[in-house]
């Protein structure tokens, strides 16, 4: 089997006596995307949180591309490949939907936020965020204030902000939350055919969203992983059909 891009080994984080997660190794191959489901507090946020930087594991380590970049700092792990779409969204509203994925592209680049202005005049750099804006199909919204776009189109900008990175690996952290029918169709399309670019390790509710895109899921409950497989696997597990997926099975 290929190495991984990205992998968790034994990651453990305790909230005093509460374990949010618990000896965790999951990892993400090239050209897939790995699914993390799990109910409401299974650790899934926390989980993302130490792979990305901003919280520091107890225990375990989190590798990119075979370095251990456990003690890395969010910034440095940005740049290091890692592209991270959240939960709530942290777009900059008052700017334009190129400003926003030129943050992107900056963020790559290692230059400093207080030099947005100049790179808006960066051929290179404004290059790569309009690329990234006609991958998420958002090159005509380019001079549109963000606070304008639809919650849809909010998500797909923030692909594009995380493709200004040019990742290694992408971690999305419940990208179809809130989305309607159309917009999740949508999103499903996009991130389908983003795997080939870097693979995706989708914390997501979403399980028509689950199904159509993982090739693997892992299963967290109360911070363990409790199984992990594709997904006929996972539909047929019964200790995973009675912890968590019941009818939607
Ligand atoms: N900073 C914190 N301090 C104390 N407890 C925390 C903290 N962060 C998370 N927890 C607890 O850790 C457990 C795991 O929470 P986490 O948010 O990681 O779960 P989740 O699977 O992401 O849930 P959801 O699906 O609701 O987002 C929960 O019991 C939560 O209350």
């Amino acid at each position: 089997m290929t190495e991984p891009v990205l992998e968790t080994r034994g990651l453990s984080k305790a909230f005093g006596a509460l374990k949010a997660t618990e000896d965790v190794s999951v990892a993400l191959h090239p050209g897939e995307i790995h699914a993390i489901i799990g109910p409401n507090g299974a650790g899934k946020s926390t989980l993302i949180a130490q792979i990305c930087g901003a919280l520091v594991p107890d225990a375990g380590q989190v590798r990119l591309m075979g370095r251990d970049v456990t003690r890395l700092p969010v910034p440095a792990r940005a740049r290091a490949g890692l592209a991270r779409t959240f939960q709530i969204s942290q777009l900059a509203m008052e700017d334009t939907v190129l400003q926003n994925a030129l943050l992107g592209a900056l963020g790559a680049s290692g230059r400093p936020w207080r030099f947005l202005r100049p790179a808006l005049g960066d051929q290179s750099l404004r290059e790569r965020a309009e690329a990234a804006l006609e991958r998420v199909g958002l090159a005509a919204q380019a001079a549109t204030r963000t606070a304008e776009l639809s919650h849809g189109q909010r998500r797909q900008l923030e692909v594009a902000v995380a493709l200004t990175l040019a990742p290694r690996a992408f971690v999305m952290d419940e990208p179809m939350a809130g989305l309607g029918a159309e917009g999740s169709a949508r999103l499903t399309r996009l991130l389908d055919g983003l795997r080939a670019e870097a693979p995706i390790l989708l914390v997501e509710h979403d399980m028509d969203a689950v199904f159509a895109l993982a090739d693997r899921v892992s299963v967290l409950v109360y911070g363990r992983v409790i199984a992990s497989g594709s997904v006929d696997e996972i539909r047929r597990d019964p200790a995973v059909r009675e912890a968590y997926l019941g009818d939607s099975a």
